[in-house]
């Protein structure tokens, strides 16, 4: 029976997670591949419990895990930290280092239903369906950095090596072939020697894929094209920091922040998790939504078990609980039923049989 490892964190991630298992054991009801959920720390919980963000029974449960379901880590309480021993940087940061988690995959689908939810135009959201294949273990996050030798003065360290440029860029161009064949590469290239580095890389894996269309797109642009028309994106790929921003940018276009999922891959284990964070104003007060989990679960039967029409089941549940006009407050307009983050997950399985 494979393990999954659920990691709740911290924040909302102890309300979101349970839902998301609770949803992935009534799908997997009587099915010949059942899991088995094994429970660690990490985050805040991690440093409050094991004294630190990622505790060395989790690193240890990780590795040996078959996949890990993640909530959210951080909160004002560890704030002032110093950052390497922070949730955010000592905790899932240094997990996904660890792990090799290169691919982070940020799927951008409006649902018809939710069309309404969203603050933008109708016509501008209603066909969004493109993938945000974020690098995930190099770049600004990861580099060198400290306090320059200028005492006012601090610094953070933007490096790239080709096999890290590589190996992400070219999954972006088979994630384009297997789509609607547009790799939209965002970068920095007019400022950033490591987008100018990025972009002569992709220029030569681009000669691998001919029925592939590439463009480029520098990220100040890429970002307003996000909302003035999202439509004319399939697959984005990009470097870690610019795809941390763009994809917070881009659940809008699904109506919320709590819609978006993501898979975090290495060619082997899956790490799944929702891109939001652990939404500290909202937290313990039942009303997060449990869908970007949920739906982050799917993605775990899909990329990690190769339980493909057990993931669609999911996906399609949300889209009848969707349909019938049930919604946690961040997608809810008046005349809508409001349901909180434990009843959302109930609506779930409830649309599962
Ligand atoms: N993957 C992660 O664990 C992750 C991701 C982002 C931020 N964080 C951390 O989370 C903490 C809070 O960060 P933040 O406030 O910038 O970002 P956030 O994503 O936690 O929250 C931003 C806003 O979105 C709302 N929101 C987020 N998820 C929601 C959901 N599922 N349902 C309804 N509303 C939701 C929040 O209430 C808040 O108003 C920080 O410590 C940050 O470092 C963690
Ligand atoms: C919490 C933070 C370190 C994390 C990131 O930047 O990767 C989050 O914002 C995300 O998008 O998963
Ligand atoms: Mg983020």
């Amino acid at each position: 029976m494979p393990n999954v490892l659920v990691l709740p964190g911290d924040g909302i991630g102890l309300e979101i997670t349970p839902e998301a298992v609770k949803v992935l054991q009534a799908v997997l009801k009587g099915h010949s591949t059942t899991l088995n959920f094994e429970y660690g720390l990490i985050g805040g919980a991690g440093i409050d419990e094991a004294g630190k963000a990622l505790p060395d029974e989790t690193l240890a449960a990780a590795q040996a895990a078959d996949a890990i379901l993640l909530g959210s880590v951080g909160g004002p309480k560890w704030d002032t930290l110093p950052a390497p021993q922070r949730p955010e940087l000592g905790g899932l940061l240094a997990l996904r280092k660890a792990l090799g988690l290169f691919a982070n995959i940020r799927p951008v689908k409006m649902l018809p239903m939710l069309v309404e939810a969203s603050t933008l135009r109708t016509e501008v959201v209603k066909n969004v369906d493109l993938v945000v294949l974020r690098e995930l273990t190099g770049g600004l996050y990861f580099g060198e950095k400290g306090r320059g030798t200028n005492p006012n003065s601090a610094f953070d360290t933007l490096v790239y090596t080709e096999e890290e440029i590589r190996r992400i860029v070219d999954l972006g161009f088979q994630m384009a072939a297997k789509r609607r064949g547009r790799l939209c590469s965002v970068d920095k290239a007019n400022v950033l020697e490591s987008s100018r580095f990025w972009r002569e890389i992709t220029l030569d894996i681009a000669k691998n894929y001919p029925e592939v269309e590439l463009t480029h797109m520098y990220v100040d642009n890429a970002a307003m094209q996000l909302v003035r028309w999202p439509e004319q994106f399939d697959v984005i790929v990009t470097e870690n920091m610019f795809g941390d921003i763009l994809t917070d940018l881009a659940s809008m276009l699904m109506g919320s922040i709590g819609m978006i999922s993501s898979a975090s891959l290495n060619g082997g284990k899956g790490l799944y998790e929702p891109a939001h964070g652990s939404a500290p104003d909202i937290a313990g007060k039942n009303i997060a939504n449990p869908l970007a989990t949920i739906l982050s679960g799917a993605l775990m039967l899909r990329y990690s078990f190769g339980l493909e029409h057990e993931a669609q089941m999911i996906e399609k549940a949300v889209e009848r609980v969707l349909q019938e006009g049930y919604r946690t407050p961040d997608l809810a307009k008046s005349g809508d039923k409001v349901l909180g983050t434990r009843e959302m997950g109930d609506a779930v399985v409830e649309a599962l049989k």
